[in-house]
């Protein structure tokens, strides 16, 4: 997509319960400085018209619904999210290269104007000890991310979600036109929730990270707005 609105990498994650505490963070962030992450709480409690509500106020928006379905399926979805004016969206990368490439062929229909298509590698709240629970055999995240990550690339993906202690590795492994998305973003001095592989903003970015998913350090803070001051200033972002 071009015409960006912010030289910021931040997207901030609302993720928010209820519609007074979504406006507050509204009245407190500029579009010239971030961009925004809707999740499944919003999107599951008020649906597309939460999405208007926030283009209107001219913020590009990130639908994080991970989806995670039949390669038809899925095509469908993102095909609704390309119609609402989505900046970026994103499905899991082990729903397989059919359904990725569903996905990229029902985008291609939107030529400029179709969202960026992101694939979720291994959450980062995923530790490595958790993954022969689910029957993977990678020994390490970074493994198992670097799997994905390839078969995303392959399937035609913009992208992936990941956790910038992957970025540089993958970097070096996909190139530079491929965007790195790094969630588990914590300010030094953040508490760390419940991520496990986290990474400061600085950091991040000097691993490669093309963009900065970034939720409670900003939406918690006592001013969402110094706090995503702070994280642009550190950023050399005006
Ligand atoms: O796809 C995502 O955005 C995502 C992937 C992932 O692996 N880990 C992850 O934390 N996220 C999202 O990134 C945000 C992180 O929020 P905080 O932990 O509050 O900064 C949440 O909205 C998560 O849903």
């Amino acid at each position: 997509m071009t015409n960006a609105v912010t030289a910021s990498p931040v997207l901030v994650a609302l993720d928010v319960a209820n519609l007074s505490e979504l406006d507050a963070l509204l009245d407190n962030l500029q579009p010239s400085q971030c961009r925004l992450k809707v999740g499944k709480e919003l999107y599951t409690r008020f649906g597309p018209e939460i999405l208007n509500k926030i283009q209107a106020r001219g913020f590009e928006v990130f639908l994080d619904l991970k989806f995670h379905d039949i390669p038809n399926t899925v095509a469908a979805a993102v095909r609704v999210a390309a119609e609402l004016g989505v900046w970026m969206v994103n499905v899991h990368a082990s729903g397989g290269e059919k359904m990725m490439r569903a996905a990229r062929e029902a985008l291609n229909e939107f030529g400029d104007r179709a969202p960026l298509l992101i694939a979720v590698t291994v959450l980062t709240s995923m530790s490595d000890s958790e993954l022969p629970t689910l029957g993977l055999t990678a020994s390490t995240a970074e493994e198992q991310v670097l799997l994905l990550a390839t078969l995303a690339k392959k399937s035609g993906m913009d992208g992936v979600v990941c956790s910038a202690r992957e970025a540089a590795m993958l970097r070096e492994q996909l190139g530079p036109d491929f965007l790195l998305v790094t969630p588990g973003i914590r300010p030094a001095n953040s508490a760390a929730d419940d991520q496990t592989r986290i990474v400061t903003p600085v950091d991040a970015m000097a691993l490669g990270s093309s963009y900065l998913v970034i939720g409670r350090p900003i939406t918690r803070s006592e001013n969402p707005q110094t706090a995503l001051a702070a994280i642009n200033k550190d950023l050399g972002i005006a």
